[in-house]
């Protein structure tokens, strides 16, 4: 599977999330230090939650938004196609799930499989998961980190786009989750900037489990 050929518009972004959106702020303050060379720009803000700083974060940037809620609708499969639906209104060209912290389904995945980028905060395919940070920590790993990948339909199992790493200290105890987190998403926020980036600016192909940037060798 590949990107269509550079092209000279930006690459439109559709950015899903569920927090605090500190990796979202990242992609908008990378984007509005270089509108024209980034090489993409952020046509809507989702959720599956309200009252979330992430939203806050794209209001006050003056994006549109949406929020998608489970339980707004009869069953899951009924919540994904809706997700796909709203996410596909925007037209995207990649759809970052920037801390987005739902498994979606077939109906999202048909849509936009090949071009939906997760960042997770360890070093897979170790830790995946909703808890990877803590994860790692009760495992006694000496190094941990973020993975930035394509999603598959399986859980953070899809090809690896980049990786980060970050060592553990004595310090962090299983207490101290918190405290390692910040430190991961410090590497992760440039880690995520860089790989958007560049899958926007110079295309990119997938083969197999291999991720290659460029439309070089095309
Ligand atoms: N089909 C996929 N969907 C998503 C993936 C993926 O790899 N495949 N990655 C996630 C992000 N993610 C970690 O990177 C992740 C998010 C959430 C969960 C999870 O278990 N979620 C529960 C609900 C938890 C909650 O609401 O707090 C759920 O979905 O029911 C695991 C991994 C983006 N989506
Ligand atoms: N498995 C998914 C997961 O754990 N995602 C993680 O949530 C954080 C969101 O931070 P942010 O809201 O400040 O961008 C990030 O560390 C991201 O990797």
């Amino acid at each position: 599977m590949a990107s269509p050929p550079p092209s000279a518009a930006p690459a439109r972004l559709v950015v899903l999330v569920s927090g605090s959106g500190t990796n979202l702020q990242a992609l908008l303050d990378a984007i509005d230090d270089d509108p024209e060379g980034f090489g993409a720009r952020i046509v809507a803000v989702g959720a599956d939650r309200s009252g979330i700083v992430g939203l806050e974060r794209a209001e006050r940037a003056g994006l549109p938004t949406f929020v998608c809620r489970v339980k707004d609708h009869a069953t899951r499969e009924g919540w994904d196609a809706a997700l796909a639906a709203e996410t596909a209104r925007f037209r995207p060209d990649l759809v970052v799930s920037a801390g987005f912290m739902k498994i979606v389904g077939k109906e999202f995945l048909a849509r936009f499989g090949g071009r939906f980028v997760n960042t997770h905060p360890a070093l897979l395919p170790s830790f995946p998961g909703a808890h990877g940070v803590r994860d790692a920590l009760a495992h006694g790993v000496k190094v941990t980190g973020c993975t930035v990948h394509f999603v598959d339909d399986g859980v953070d199992t899809g090809p690896i786009i980049a990786q980060g790493v970050v060592e553990v200290t004595e310090e962090d105890t299983a207490e101290g989750e918190a405290a390692l987190h910040e430190r991961i998403k410090e590497i992760e926020r440039k880690l995520l900037v860089e790989a958007v980036g560049r899958l926007a600016r110079d295309g990119y192909r997938i083969e197999g489990r291999k991720v290659h940037l460029g439309h070089v060798g095309e």
